[in-house]
């Protein structure tokens, strides 16, 4: 079938067209067409309208200053307390934070959004080189669309590229894209220190014992991902991310100076995460929210597509590699007199994760108790 027979109305073409052939959502707005096929509409309950949305609340429009986090030598250790109580705050109350000072420089993140226009901006061909199906490291570097398109009804309104540093620069050159590499790596380096800093925090602030080697631990496997949100004629029927918590312990979202990023917050409905320049967004992820028996909370969020610029975000996850143990840390469970999370291997997590389509908060019923 040649690509011009494709009739986008249909389900069964959409799927062939985006997904088998590689085009990507990237392709299918590149076709010109002006409503969104109905494999990408979602139900109502499901949209994002920014009328039942609420403006940003304060606290996530002014970051947190975490420079006192990454000091070396004479440190001032009562700004540093002070800092990691912010952290453990806001962690507990919306998983949701946005920092600065975080050692990422603004020519880094200008960089690594570049090169995710670059990435997403090339020929099919070159996208199809990173499929699943033909990656040469199909398992740590892939290209896709949508969040599991197999699992899902309606589809998103995304691309993505995912590069997971597990083994070492020499695994980078070899078997990451040459066009986002530099730009990819140089961001995930220039982060590692705040992200052990701040996981540091988060996991001490519990009040339980922990050694530093089983923090590291859980820094194991970081994946750069690059999302590539194309314009869209109807942002307003589909979804851009549908509402999901993230797999990892911690992740570090770049995002650009659009905006339409949303969390939920539980008593007040869904909240947007305002672009600030040259912050970072925090969030905890299913696996900390584990790691702490509950007490720090992956937060449901969602984008939303624009329908007049191409929208980029560049997160990191920062999770354990799969054999790792995952489980409230020792001791908390007595702490908190109660055991929310049972124990269990990060990649069994994991294999349930990737398994489904985005279910919300409903990823963590597979570690309950
Ligand atoms: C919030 O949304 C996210 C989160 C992330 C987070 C990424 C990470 O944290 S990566 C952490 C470290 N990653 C690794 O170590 C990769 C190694 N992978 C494995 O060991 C295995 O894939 C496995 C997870 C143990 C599962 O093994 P198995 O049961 O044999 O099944 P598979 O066929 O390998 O995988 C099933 C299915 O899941 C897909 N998948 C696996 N990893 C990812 C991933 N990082 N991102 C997206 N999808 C993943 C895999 O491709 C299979 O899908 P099919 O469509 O082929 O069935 C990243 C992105 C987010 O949006
Ligand atoms: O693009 C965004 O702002 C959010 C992306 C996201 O939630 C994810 O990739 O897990
Ligand atoms: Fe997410």
């Amino acid at each position: 079938m040649g690509d011009i027979a494709f009739d986008f109305e249909k389900e069964s073409d959409v799927f062939e067209f985006v997904v088998k052939k590689g085009h990507g959502v990237k392709g299918l707005a590149d076709t010109g067409l002006t409503t969104v096929p109905p494999r990408y509409i979602h139900p109502p309950s499901e949209r994002i309208d920014r009328k039942d949305t609420i403006d940003s609340a304060p606290f996530l429009s002014s970051p947190i200053d975490i420079s006192a986090l990454l000091e070396e030598g004479d440190v001032d250790s009562e700004k540093r307390s002070e800092v990691s109580k912010k952290l453990c705050e806001a962690a507990e109350k919306l998983g949701f934070f946005q920092v600065v000072n975080h050692g990422v420089s603004h020519e880094v993140m200008e960089n690594a959004k570049r090169a995710a226009h670059f990435f997403f901006n090339q020929p099919r061909e070159r996208k199809l080189a990173y499929s699943k199906e033909n990656s040469p490291c199909p398992t740590h570097v892939f290209c896709g669309t949508s969040f599991s398109p197999q699992a899902e009804k309606s589809l998103e309104w995304k691309d993505y590229l995912s590069m997971v540093y597990i083994f070492d620069d020499e695994h980078v050159r070899k078997f990451w894209p040459e066009e986002c590499r530099d730009a990819a790596v140089a961001y995930l380096k220039s982060a590692d220190k705040m992200i052990l800093a701040m996981l540091s925090a988060l996991l001490k602030g519990l009040g339980v014992e922990i050694d530093d080697s089983t923090i590291r631990s859980y820094t194991g496997a970081r994946a750069v991902n690059m999302n590539f949100y194309p314009p869209c004629p109807n942002p307003d029927l589909t979804v851009g991310v549908g509402r999901h918590s993230d797999l990892a312990a911690l992740t570090i979202l770049l995002q650009d100076d659009i905006g339409g990023l949303f969390v939920r917050a539980q008593d007040k409905g869904w909240i947007e995460i305002p672009p600030v320049e040259d912050a970072l967004v925090i969030n905890v992820g299913d696996t900390l929210e584990i790691l702490s028996n509950g007490r720090y909370k992956s937060a449901e969020h969602r984008a939303l597509a624009s329908n007049t610029r191409a929208r980029v975000s560049v997160p990191i996850f920062v999770s354990p590699i799969p054999p790792t143990p995952v489980g409230p840390l020792p001791g908390l469970a007595e702490k908190d007199g109660k055991t929310v999370y049972r124990q269990m291997l990060f990649g069994e997590y994991m294999e349930n994760y990737f398994g489904n389509g985005h279910q919300g908060k409903a990823t963590l019923d597979f570690a309950k108790v």
